[in-house]
Order: structure tokens, then C-alpha cells, then sequence
């Protein structure tokens, strides 16, 4: 359950701790992340998922530990330099965090506008609907607002946003939260494509047993204030640390692992 032999690091996290108060939510963690992988994050409610996020893009400055993300400390840096290092990756949060007042394709357009103030309005809508294409949308819903959108659009739109950079690295924070089952399953083959496509590497926080079980090549697992554990579901598997244990083989994980086995063979 070592970092692969052939990894090259993109996210490097050693020794991070968080604390808020007296709480601490984080103590002496690291994480490798390699590059091209789909790597999901699990953990209990409130383990840190999203602290270590937002740790990760700089968002929250730890106590103490090391940050690196595409080669560049991410702890302690100046504005520019933070501005530099956030054009090389894109966020979808929960959310989908579009502004309600700009269409889709306007707030694909804001990241690209922000970095390339002078680019032409045609350039700019073509990139737009380029990527609202990629993330799977009709091109009629380039001029809706999130407010005319359903669940699973308000993601892709979040996504084609996500992508407007052509980012090397992708954040997820649990992409298929509030979807159906159907609609949960085509975001998830959509990333899968979009990862494949265009050589990203995927840091993706999940609950969704399904969205491990079909995309993701390794797994980390928060507990205990740390990373305990990263690996293949059978990697996982082989441990017995009860969380896990619990996680992985109480019925919802055995219903997804079956489900995903049926696939495999069908
Ligand atoms: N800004 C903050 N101030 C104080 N406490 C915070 C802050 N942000 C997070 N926390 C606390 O840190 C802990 C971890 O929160 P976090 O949101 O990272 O959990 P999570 O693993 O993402 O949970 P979930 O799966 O429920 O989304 C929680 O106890 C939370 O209350």
C-alpha cells in the first residue's frame, strides 16, 4: 500500500495539521497523489475531507506540514504566485458554485477572463461553448441561468467552468452528491472520458460507493486525523481497520461491489 514505484507526485501533503480552536482535525498527514490517476477521498462525516481541500488549493493555511501541487509549495505564497499555480487546475465544488446572476456560458467565460482580460468576445464564446460541450451539455444551455437548470446540468455546468483553463489536475468535491442514480452514473463516465481525453489527474471527494467502484484507480481514506490507508478496494479490503471494514463490506458497499462485478462480466 506504498505510493506505486512508477508515481510522479502531483500533490505531495506531509505532515499537514489542521486545527480549529482546540480541535484538531488533522495531525501529521501525508498524501501522495500521482499524476493521471483518479484518486477518492472517503471518510466519516467531519474526518476533514474538505479541510484537507481546501488545505490542498491554499484555501486554509495549516499549523504546521508541507504542501506541494505541480512541483510548487503551496504554503506561505504570495498572491501572484497563488494566482500563477490556480490557472493550472480547475474545481467543481459541491455545489456546482456557479453565480446565479451570469448564464452558463458567462461564468464558464469568468476564469477565462480573469487570466486573458483582452481576448476577443468571439474567441471567448467559442472556448465557452467548446467547453460546455465537454462538459456534456446541449448548446442551448449556454445562455440559461442556474436557476433553469436541474441538478445534474448546474454539475456540468460546474465542470465545463472547471475545465475553461484546460487544467492538468481536476477537484472534485463530491460530484455526484444529490444526483439519481442514472444521472450519478454519467457524471461519473464522464469524468472517466474527460480524465482519459485530456490526461488529468483527478482528486475526487466521494460517498459514493458506486463512483469508486468504477472510476477511481486508488482510494485514500481519512480517519483517525490522518490518511490511514491508500490503495485499490482490495487493498482496502485486505485491512482490518473496522471503519473500512465497515465501509466497504456493510450492504451498500457489498450491493455496489456486486453491481460493479455484474458489470465487469455482462
Ligand atoms: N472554518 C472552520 N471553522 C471551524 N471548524 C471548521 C471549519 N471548517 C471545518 N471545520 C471543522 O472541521 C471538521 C472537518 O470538516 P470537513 O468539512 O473537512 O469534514 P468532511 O470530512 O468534509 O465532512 P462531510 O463528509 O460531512 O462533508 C468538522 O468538525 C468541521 O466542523
Amino acid at each position: 500500500m506504498t505510493t506505486p514505484k512508477d508515481c510522479h507526485p502531483i500533490i505531495e501533503v506531509r505532515g499537514l495539521k489542521n486545527a480549529f480552536g482546540e480541535q484538531v482535525v488533522h495531525d501529521n498527514l501525508d498524501l501522495t497523489v500521482c499524476r493521471g490517476e483518479i484518486l477518492g477521498v472517503v471518510g466519516g462525516s467531519g474526518t476533514g475531507k474538505s479541510v484537507l481541500l481546501r488545505s490542498i488549493i491554499g484555501l486554509q493555511t495549516p499549523e504546521t506540514g508541507t504542501i506541494e501541487v505541480l512541483g510548487e509549495n503551496m504554503v506561505d505564497r504570495t498572491e501572484d504566485e497563488a494566482k500563477n499555480i490556480r490557472r493550472r487546475w480547475g474545481i467543481l465544488f459541491q455545489n456546482g458554485a456557479l453565480f446565479s446572476t451570469l448564464t452558463v456560458a458567462e461564468n464558464v467565460e469568468v476564469p477565462i477572463r480573469e487570466y486573458f482580460p483582452y481576448i476577443t468576445p468571439p474567441l471567448l464564446d467559442e472556448i465557452a461553448s467548446y467547453k460546455i460541450a465537454m462538459g456534456g451539455l446541449p448548446a442551448d444551455a449556454g445562455p440559461k441561468f442556474p436557476s433553469e437548470l436541474s441538478g445534474g446540468m448546474i454539475k456540468r455546468a460546474g465542470l465545463a467552468r472547471a475545465l475553461a483553463l484546460d487544467p492538468e489536475l481536476l477537484f472534485l468535491d463530491e460530484p455526484t452528491a444529490g444526483l439519481d442514480p442514472i444521472a450519478a452514473a454519467a457524471f461519473d463516465q464522464l469524468i472517466l472520458s474527460l480524465q482519459k481525453r485530456l490526461d488529468l489527474t483527478v482528486f475526487l471527494i466521494t460517498h459514493d460507493l458506486d463512483t469508486l467502484h468504477s472510476i477511481c484507480d486508488r482510494i485514500a481514506v481519512l480517519a483517525d486525523k490522518k490518511v490511514i490507508a491508500v490503495g485499490t478496494i482490495p487493498e482496502l479490503l485486505a485491512l482490518d481497520h473496522p471503519w473500512i471494514q465497515e465501509y466497504f463490506n456493510g450492504p451498500r458497499g457489498r450491493a455496489a461491489a456486486a453491481s460493479y462485478e455484474h458489470e465487469v462480466v455482462a
